[in-house]
């Protein structure tokens, strides 16, 4: 069983994101994704700059998210066929609901710009926490249009801003897999301190 919430351990260790485009209803509703983004904010961060910041894509708005990508394809990916152009449509339209995440770092500042994003991350992963910790699935996803000026543009991006990811929220479609995990002898050392 994937995210078996009925304790913070078993939850951890079964924690599983869902695939977007296998995404159903239900998702949250306005006031559980205020909720939910309420706890993302729950996150490390140096200094108190709260260097992120979360844009909410309305349901009302994955037709204009779509037409924002195919404009963005007609600019700068001419040669994006109709498989191209389709799985863009398809992004715009997974999930019940969608956050942007953008890494907002303050400026200059003596937080190094690179712990702030390490926060970013932290919200980021914080998000996915709340998620399904209100019972439906995420999903965190780049691709090109997170690197798309139109679409930054679009997104209102302060020139030091950058979107950190798409985060597709919703229910599982179908039955979650396990996704291999790292051979913790590959990731885990323990120090040798210098003689
Ligand atoms: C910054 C970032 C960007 C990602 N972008 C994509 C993506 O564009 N497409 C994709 O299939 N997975 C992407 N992933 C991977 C998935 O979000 C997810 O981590 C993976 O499916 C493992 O899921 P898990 O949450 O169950 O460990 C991305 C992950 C990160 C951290």
């Amino acid at each position: 069983m994937f995210n078996d919430l009925s304790t913070p351990l078993s939850y951890l260790a079964s924690r599983r994101s869902g695939r977007p485009r296998e995404m159903v209803g239900p998702g949250p509703g306005p006031a559980e994704l205020d909720a939910i983004l309420a706890l993302a904010m729950r996150t490390p961060d140096h200094g108190k700059l709260a260097p992120w910041r979360f844009v909410v894509v309305g349901s009302d708005q994955r037709d204009a998210l779509a037409a924002l990508l195919d404009r963005a394809l007609d600019q700068n990916d001419p040669s994006a066929g109709p498989a191209h152009r389709q799985k863009a449509d398809d992004f715009a339209h997974h999930g019940e609901a969608l956050v942007v995440l953008l890494s907002a770092p303050v400026i200059p500042h003596k937080i190094p710009v690179w712990e702030q994003e390490l926060s970013v991350g932290a919200a980021a992963m914080n998000l996915l926490h709340a998620i399904h910790a209100h019972g439906y699935v995420g999903s965190w996803l780049t691709g090109w249009a997170t690197y798309d000026p139109l679409v930054e543009d679009a997104f209102r991006l302060a020139p030091s801003e950058r979107i950190a990811g798409f985060f597709f929220i919703g229910s599982p479609g179908r039955e979650l897999e396990e996704r291999p995990r790292p051979d913790p002898n590959a990731v885990i050392r323990h120090w040798t301190p210098p003689l």
